[in-house]
């Protein structure tokens, strides 16, 4: 494309498209920032400071090298610009302001049990940002993910064997966000666990799901469903206990099964193999009600000019993250409802309280 050629209103759209193609490539500073406001524990720092606190505050608070303290007011610019902090007026003075929380960085504070920081660290380690580079040289070869091309064995495998530390990260960050679906779940939708005996929570790591509902639900029996080294050493207590086994073989019999962040890791083949096991769970129990309880994305439909481009994008990133990781999907309506009905279940319902994510009620 030569410049000399093209009308002021080409020009003008040229530099907006190298714009947009910068904005692109430099789009994982956005991920990396916000990682090192964790690893340096800003959040956490300006929490306990109490009141805005100033650059300067911040700057002698930080465990940082004095040589890199000018540089501190530039990361957390970009932090304000992408929503983490706020800034706000300290005093009389309109000059002196001072950096505060926002209700996104407050999910992101260290003690707090429904943090999402797990999920930060573990996505942003550098074990899984490496397949990422494997993207391209995946779509050429016959591996069953771009983890595999980059660590030459499988995710499972990898935080098992190789690194037990990024497997517990991994673990931590499934049960921080359990810890938080948990408590929407139990106060938002009740009236999905009502007239229930029994729930088995396929997939259900250690148990923060399947206790948290024992807990909310007395009269209902819970079983945390996993594989046996997952739940080895686990015990239950009251109306919790702990089952070891294979979902692709059988499935703990019980009048619900629940499957939260199971199905987006496995493909269309995998997933009606799965559900057609929970379908043999639920049924023959002489009960009405029975039914599989499914917490997932449904993508929403890009063509609809939606205000939420935000929502959008989240729910592909999530798409993408499947892809590299595992051998999974997110899916939308048409496709849960073609993976609903290859299994034998006849209808289901879908409720919209949980966010990005959906909770599917699926019925025999
Ligand atoms: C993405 S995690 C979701 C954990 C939990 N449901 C949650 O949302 O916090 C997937 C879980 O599936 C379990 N899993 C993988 N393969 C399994 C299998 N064949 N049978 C039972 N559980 C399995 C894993 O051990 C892991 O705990
Ligand atoms: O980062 C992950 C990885 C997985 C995953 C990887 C490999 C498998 O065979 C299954 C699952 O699953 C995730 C997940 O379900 C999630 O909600 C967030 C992150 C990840």
């Amino acid at each position: 494309m030569d410049v000399a050629n093209v009308n002021a209103e080409h020009v003008n759209e040229l530099l907006q498209a190298q714009a947009h193609v910068w904005n692109h490539i430099f789009n994982f500073m956005n991920s990396m920032s916000l990682k090192c406001a964790i690893d340096l524990g800003i959040p956490d720092i300006i929490q306990n400071h109490g009141k805005p606190m100033t650059v300067t505050d911040l700057v002698a608070a930080l465990p940082i090298n004095a040589t890199k303290a000018c540089s501190i007011y530039r990361l957390m610019r970009i932090l304000v610009h992408s929503g983490f902090f706020a800034q706000q007026k300290l005093g009389e003075n309109p000059q002196e302001e001072g950096y505060v929380l926002t209700n996104a960085s407050r999910l992101l504070l260290k003690g707090d049990p429904l943090s999402v920081r797990p999920l930060l660290k573990a996505i942003l380690d550098p074990v899984v940002i490496k397949p990422w580079h494997f993207l391209g040289t995946w779509f050429q070869n016959d591996d069953p993910t771009p983890f595999v091309t980059a660590h030459g064995r499988s995710f499972w495998d990898y935080g098992a064997h190789v690194d037990p530390n990024f497997g517990h990260s991994f673990k931590e960050a499934m049960a921080s966000d359990a810890r938080l679906v948990t408590n929407v779940l139990i106060h938002e939708c009740k009236e999905a666990f009502k007239g229930l005996n029994s729930l088995v929570d396929v997939g259900g790591g250690t148990g923060t799901v399947a206790k948290g509902i024992a807990d909310a639900f007395p009269q209902l029996e819970c079983t945390a469903f996993d594989l046996p080294h997952v739940v080895a050493g686990l015990q239950g207590s009251g109306n919790l206990k702990y089952v070891g086994g294979d979902m692709f073989e059988a499935v703990p019999a019980a009048d619900a099964v629940l499957l939260k962040w199971i199905l987006h890791d496995w493909n269309d083949e995998e997933c009606v193999k799965i559900l057609k096991r929970c379908k043999g769970a639920i049924s023959n129990r002489d009960k009405v009600g029975v039914k599989v309880i499914i917490i997932e994305m449904i993508l929403m439909d890009q063509k609809q000019k939606v205000n939420d481009q935000e929502s959008i994008e989240t729910q592909l990133f999530f798409d993408m993250e499947m892809m590299v990781v595992a051998t999974g999907r997110e899916r939308n309506q048409e496709e849960w409802a073609k993976l609903f009905f290859a299994a034998g279940f006849t209808d289901y319902k879908i409720t919209h309280k949980l966010g990005l994510r959906s909770l599917i009620e699926v019925y025999p």
